[in-house]
């Protein structure tokens, strides 16, 4: 009996399938002209200020605002510094990501003008200051996740050390401890389901941001 389409592919397919995919993915990313880049990046600013502003419950305003858990996007991804900017002069926290070795994550308050570092595991800025736990990141209200593409089904490419899935598969979605987590992409790297190819260790994401806004898995349209 011939596999069916649907038949899971070995892992070793689905490897070179994404390693195919982030090729092409980071090629359509460097030609994207530096403009574009730039208001996109802004827009995507305005997408996830917008959506804490519906969504956040705020506390009193003498309380500090919850931590939003971002990234420091490097050069061809889309500029998270007006972003990070405005969600500190809003009075959240922002911490971004550390590249630790087994392709774990820790976490380092984010300010304007903090001193940065490029990252000796990845082509990455990151701020000098101390380490955090996650765990000890203080409520921490959002995970902006960085990636190179998502489909409509939620699911995402990355760079490819597999930093994020750990991280998320430590607090998964659908579990009483999981902490929100949303996509950032460009426009045109929001693919149709079923393009971005899927190892069960992958961790889905409940929606994106684009430059559009926010897309919601269960809102991205009908199955392609
Ligand atoms: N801004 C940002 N920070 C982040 C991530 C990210 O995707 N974006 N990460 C998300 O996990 C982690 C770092 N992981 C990364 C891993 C590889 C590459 C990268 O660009 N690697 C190679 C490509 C090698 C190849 O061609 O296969 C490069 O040097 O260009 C970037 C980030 C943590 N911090
Ligand atoms: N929870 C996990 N435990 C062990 N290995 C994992 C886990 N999650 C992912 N990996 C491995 O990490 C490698 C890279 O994973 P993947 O291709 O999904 O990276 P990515 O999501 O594109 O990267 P990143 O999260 O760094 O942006 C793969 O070999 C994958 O099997």
């Amino acid at each position: 009996m011939s596999p069916s389409p649907r038949a899971s592919k070995p892992p070793a397919e689905v490897g070179a399938d994404k390693a195919r995919l982030r090729r092409s993915l980071r090629q359509a990313r460097a030609a994207l002209a530096p403009a574009d880049r730039q208001d996109q990046s802004a827009a995507l600013a305005r997408a996830v200020t917008d959506h804490l502003g519906r969504t956040a419950v705020l506390p009193a305003d003498t309380a500090p605002r919850p931590t939003i858990a971002a990234y420091l996007g490097v050069d061809p991804e889309p500029d998270t510094a007006p972003l990070l900017e405005e969600l500190h002069r809003l009075g959240y926290g922002v911490a971004v990501p550390v590249c630790e070795p087994g392709y774990q994550l820790s976490w380092t308050a984010w300010a304007p003008g903090v001193p940065l570092q490029r990252s000796v595991r990845a082509p990455v800025l990151e701020p000098t200051g101390p380490r955090l736990a996650f765990e000890d990141l203080p409520d921490v209200a959002l995970i902006l996740v960085p990636a190179l593409a998502v489909d409509r089904a939620g699911h995402r490419i990355g760079q490819g050390g597999g930093y994020y899935d750990r991280f998320l598969a430590r607090h998964p979605l659908g579990h009483a401890d999981a902490v929100p987590r949303l996509g950032v992409v460009y426009r045109s790297e929001l693919l149709p389901a079923g393009d971005v190819p899927t190892e069960p260790c992958d961790q889905p994401l409940p929606g994106v941001f684009t430059a559009d806004g926010l897309l919601e898995v269960g809102s991205l349209g009908p199955p392609v």
